[in-house]
């Protein structure tokens, strides 16, 4: 019988990625199966640690696409938002299924929206993104660290005496817990990260089998919006230190992408926008249009001492 291995993390969400998958392929292609293959990353193991100081998002990742290369697993499902612009020699992303809501979420303890909170309230999250565009809005606003997995931050939310929380919504929904969802935030009000919502399958290169059966589940929007955004990720060369978003949207004949770079405190948010029919096009347009505005300031800006995470 065909069968396809698919490294996964032992998250609650990478579990579930993995498992969503695996049941579209396994429904796209009847006689074939899948099984999980667990790896443990450092930095599952390395919880309370701020991800800029054990190398940054990428080693969730990068732990994972060893076992690919080692041949114990045929493919690995990340949320794109956390897999680097360049991936490791050797592999390649096979498909990109449909998009999850890709704005974020926030959770507020007493079920006020954000715009009733009070000055001074606590807001627990680790994007830089997400805290810049926040400032931006309410700098009144007092963000603090917020890591761990989804069911973590959840918690945190009460054991920390936090006031709100701001998540991904893709991760809730997928995780069934959209209901404990207070507010989302607009995409222009709070531009998400490149990737968010999406799913990247990834593959060896050259692995013409799986490709093949990998094309099932692929989104031809929720492609083309991965290789727009993904292209301006690239373009810019920021990583996670800086606060980057972007988004691309389907539109007749093409993708429409949005993107931003900002300074930490939201005092400076410049945006960009491009439309057309080649999404890296896209996406290399817009971050040269962010550059033309000043960008490299802020992408040259340094903040190893600031939590990391889109
Ligand atoms: N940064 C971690 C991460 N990576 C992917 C998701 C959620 C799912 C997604 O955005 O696709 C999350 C949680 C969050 O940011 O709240």
């Amino acid at each position: 019988m065909e069968k396809i291995r698919v490294a996964s993390r032992q998250s609650a969400l990478a579990l579930q990625q993995s498992r969503w998958v695996m049941e579209r392929l396994e429904r796209a292609h009847p006689g074939l199966s899948c099984e999980v293959v667990p790896v443990v990353t450092r930095g599952d193991r390395i919880l309370d640690v701020a991800l800029s100081k054990i190398g940054g998002k990428g080693l969730f990742v990068s732990e994972v696409e060893a076992c690919l290369a080692r041949g114990e697993a045929d493919i690995a499902v990340h949320s794109l938002k956390d897999v680097p612009a360049v991936l490791a020699e050797g592999m390649m992303i096979g498909a990109v299924p449909v998009r999850e809501d890709p704005r974020d979420a926030v959770i507020t303890r007493t079920g006020s929206s954000l715009a009733e909170l009070p000055a001074g309230a606590r807001v627990g999250t680790s994007s830089l993104r997400r805290v810049a565009q926040l400032k931006a809005l309410r700098p009144d606003l007092v963000f603090e660290p917020l890591r761990g997995n989804i069911d973590t931050r959840l918690r945190k939310l009460e054991t920390e005496g936090l006031d709100a929380i701001v998540l991904a919504a893709a991760g809730l929904h997928r995780m069934g817990w959209a209901e404990r969802i207070t507010e989302y935030l607009d995409v222009t009000v709070c531009l998400p990260a490149i990737g968010q919502g999406l799913l990247g399958i990834e593959c060896r290169s050259g692995d013409d089998r799986v490709l093949a059966l990998l094309a099932a589940i692929a989104d031809p929007a929720a492609t083309a919006a991965a290789r727009a955004e993904r292209a301006l990720l690239a373009a810019l060369d920021g990583g996670c230190q800086v606060p980057i978003a972007g988004y691309a949207r389907p539109v007749a004949g093409g993708v429409a992408l949005t993107g931003l770079v900002a300074s930490l405190d939201g005092s400076e948010v410049l945006r960009a926008e491009d439309q057309g029919e080649d999404p890296e096009q896209v996406g290399r347009t817009v971050a040269a249009s962010l550059r033309a505005q000043g960008a490299e300031r802020l992408l040259e800006t340094s903040a190893s001492a600031a939590p990391a995470g889109r």
